[in-house]
């Protein structure tokens, strides 16, 4: 288990760029197998789960070229559709969130899909039931065997396009039914589908590949089936999360940082819900500028009550940035209803936050409310686990504001989607060393 010391109290200064899109990476990479024909990502994140997906990949039997640090070249011309059963692809797919994705493709491709109970942070109930539900109505047959932690299997002689209203606007369940639709017979249409922008992205990727998708970043997805899919190129997306995490840091720890290349119009309402925390921001172009900040004060409602920041499905606020919201009012002045709607344990971090000298109160599993600081007083340094990815990074910039030094452990947490945050923060002024 690593460990990150942090001296507290650097101001950071200079440029960062931010890696391509974790949760977009990890739908790209399994609709490779949709097709023999070669498809070229660019953008790749080399983090731990991205990383772990594309060895799964290859193990399936996917031929994978390196064409640069972060551009890949795949041809699924020989899969391997009995590793499946393995031990190995088991131990190996259970280890992270994304590998749920492989079932879509395969079931499209091979007409069977099988994976072990997925891995990925544990905040939460995170159930499958959209993902079988979907696929049963596109006409498969599924199981599931309680044995060895849960294994999971899909199976379709044929899949029949059909209407279909998911049971929730899953983002990983609508990237599964969409992939196992691509090549369905027939049209398929997936209401209260989830559009964040990697869904957007996939979608814009398999029309490339010759699939017929429309409606493309609302939440009805209309799919006419095609008998098969080609090749193509993409490029990831610049990681949102990452960004907002940068914007977060940089209040926190009064720095001056330029975020570059962030497609901006890609953002939503992630910028306005910092700038509703007192954080000034400048679009420049396409980077986003952020301004060293002595003080940033939290906006309140018309009324004058106090501001909630809540997370809900795009184009709502996205859950994985408000443990990165939370810690950035730590320091603000005024205060804020932290809610987070969709995973029942996420907040439960903050005890460490608490420890370090924040003032928040949790209400429930679900909220928390931050009565910012306003930096009368440092929060202090304290030895703390990594609970989840998020929160790991929201630990990692409250150590970085903190007076002292900090030891943050289980960092692989943190490493599963930030790739060498240490080096780059190091890059720009931080004082961070890997244990
Ligand atoms: C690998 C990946 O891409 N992971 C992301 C993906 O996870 P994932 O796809 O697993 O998350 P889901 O979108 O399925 O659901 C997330 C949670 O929100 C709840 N829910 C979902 C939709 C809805 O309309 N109402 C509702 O309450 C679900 O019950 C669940 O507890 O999306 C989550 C929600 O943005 C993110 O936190 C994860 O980082
Ligand atoms: C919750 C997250 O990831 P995963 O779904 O992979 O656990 C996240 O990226 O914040």
């Amino acid at each position: 288990m690593a460990s990150f010391k942090i001296t507290g109290g650097r101001h950071l200064k200079g440029e960062i760029v931010p890696q391509g899109a974790k949760n977009e990476a990890l739908q790209i990479l399994c609709a490779v197998l949709l097709t023999p024909e070669p498809v070229t990502i660019h953008n790749i994140p080399s983090i731990r789960d991205v990383n772990q997906l594309i060895d799964l990949l290859g193990d399936l039997g996917v031929r994978r070229t390196m064409l640069n640090d972060s551009s890949i070249r795949f041809e699924a011309n020989d899969v391997n559709t009995d590793y499946m059963e393995s031990d190995s692809f088991r131990q190996k797919a259970a280890a992270l969130r994304g590998s749920v994705m492989l079932l879509g493709p395969m079931l499209a491709r091979f007409r069977k899909g099988r994976i072990p109970r997925p891995g990925g942070d544990k905040i939460g109930r995170r159930r499958l039931d959209t993902h079988f539900l979907g696929f049963e109505k596109l006409g498969a047959e599924f199981s599931y065997d309680q044995e060895d932690g849960g294994f999971y299997r899909v199976d379709a002689k044929n899949l029949k396009g059909t209407y279909m209203l998911l049971d929730e606007a899953s983002v990983t369940g609508t990237a599964n039914v969409l992939m196992a639709a691509v090549m369905a017979e027939g049209t398929t249409t997936i209401y209260n589908a989830a559009c964040e922008p990697y869904l957007q992205q996939l979608c814009l990727m398999l029309n490339r590949m010759g699939a017929k998708i429309s409606g493309v970043g609302s939440n009805l997805l209309t799919i006419e089936g095609v008998e098969k899919l080609g090749g193509t190129e993409h490029t990831m997306l610049p990681d949102m999360i990452e960004i907002g995490s940068f914007i977060g840091l940089a209040a926190m720890t009064k720095s001056e940082i330029t975020i570059k290349n962030c497609q901006v119009p890609m953002l939503g309402v992630i910028p306005d819900v910092f700038k509703r925390l007192g954080i000034q921001l400048e679009i420049r172009g396409d980077d986003i500028f952020v301004p060293a900040q002595e003080h940033y004060r939290i906006d309140s409602y018309l009324d004058g009550s106090t501001l909630t920041v809540a997370d809900a499905p795009w184009p709502g606020f996205t859950p994985d940035l408000l443990s990165i919201v939370l810690v950035t009012a730590i320091q603000a002045q005024g205060t804020v209803l932290i809610h987070q709607k969709m995973f029942e344990s996420r907040l439960f971090f903050v005890d460490k936050l608490i420890e370090m000298g924040a003032q928040i109160i949790l209400c429930d599993p679900h909220r928390a409310t931050v009565i910012g600081l306003n930096r009368d007083t440092p929060l202090r340094g304290i030895r703390m686990t990594s609970p989840d990815i998020r929160a790991g990074v929201a630990l990692l910039i409250a150590a970085m504001s903190a007076r002292g030094v900090s030891i943050i452990d289980n960092i692989e947490q943190i490493d599963r989607g930030y790739q060498h945050i240490d080096t780059r923060l190091n890059a720009i002024g931080a004082e961070i060393i890997r244990l």
